[in-house]
């Protein structure tokens, strides 16, 4: 597989705080890559840094060939990094529809609006909203929100596909439809880096898990093999889950 982003040496600070220390890591086109670690370990904060939003301070990012180290927001989108926010926030107003055409849009500068619309509603039937198409945003239920925030990431046309926790606050029967909505995408090539705190998730579709702590990869390979990994445990999964996964596999 080719390589589609690298960071070498990417760190980031906030006045006195080093929330991203060091980080070199590499992604392969077609990887579901999980990032997981603990709370305040720079998930999210590597996500924003490779996106534009907090650019690193020192080190190097680079997309499909380009350095990106110091690219705005808008151009990482353009260049296909899309990605879903932890805290969903549509144009609350707007249709869903509407919502999912802004962001094809944006993406294809000069589009009709109605050659975006068609493209959003075969985005809102991906992820199972056409039903919801013309509802304002403001009226979907929290998993509803969460899917269509995935439908906005996607008519971005992403290369890279970011998704930061889409399970959180999510019952077990809708957090087995995203994660069906995950492997699909996987099938169709996208490549993924995924945020989440649930290890059934992230050991279901990821192909490679990367462990952040206090701002610095501590491990990096198969599932399995890095969530026995003593320091992982250690730092983040605690002895609990190893046992219990160490029973039920
Ligand atoms: N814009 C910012 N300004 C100041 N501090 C920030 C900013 N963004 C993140 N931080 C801090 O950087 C650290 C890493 O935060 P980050 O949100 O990246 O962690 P995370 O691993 O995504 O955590 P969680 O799992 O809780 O979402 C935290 O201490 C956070 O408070």
């Amino acid at each position: 597989m080719s390589e589609l982003l690298r960071l070498t040496g990417v760190s980031r600070r906030f006045s006195g705080l080093q929330a991203l220390r060091d980080v070199n890591l590499s992604v392969a086109r077609g990887e579901v890559l999980g990032l997981i670690g603990p709370n305040g370990a720079g998930k999210t904060t590597l996500v924003n840094t490779i996106c534009g939003v907090t650019p690193a301070n020192t080190g190097s990012v680079v997309f499909d060939g380009k350095d990106i180290t110091r690219i705005k927001t808008y151009q990482a989108a353009r260049l296909g990094l899309s990605r879903t926010f932890q805290i969903v926030q549509p144009f609350a107003e707007f249709s869903a529809l509407d919502n999912v055409a802004a962001a094809a849009l944006f993406s294809q500068p000069g589009a009709s609006l109605k050659s975006a619309r068609e493209a959003a509603r075969e985005h809102l039937a991906f992820v199972g909203l056409e039903a919801q198409a013309e509802q304002s945003a403001a009226t979907l239920t929290l998993a509803m929100r969460k899917r269509l925030e995935l439908a906005k990431a996607l008519a971005m046309k992403p290369k890279l596909l970011f998704l930061d926790e889409v399970n959180a606050g999510l019952n077990s029967a809708e957090v087995e439809r995203a994660t069906k909505l995950i492997h699909q995408l996987a099938a169709d090539g996208i490549t993924i880096v995924m945020i989440e705190h649930l290890m059934k998730v992230v050991l279901n579709v990821c192909t490679r898990i990367v462990v952040l702590h206090n701002g610095h990869p501590i491990a990096d390979g198969p599932p399995r093999e890095v969530i026995s990994n003593p320091a992982v445990v250690e730092a983040y999964l605690g002895q609990q889950y190893a046992q219990r996964t160490a029973r039920h596999g």
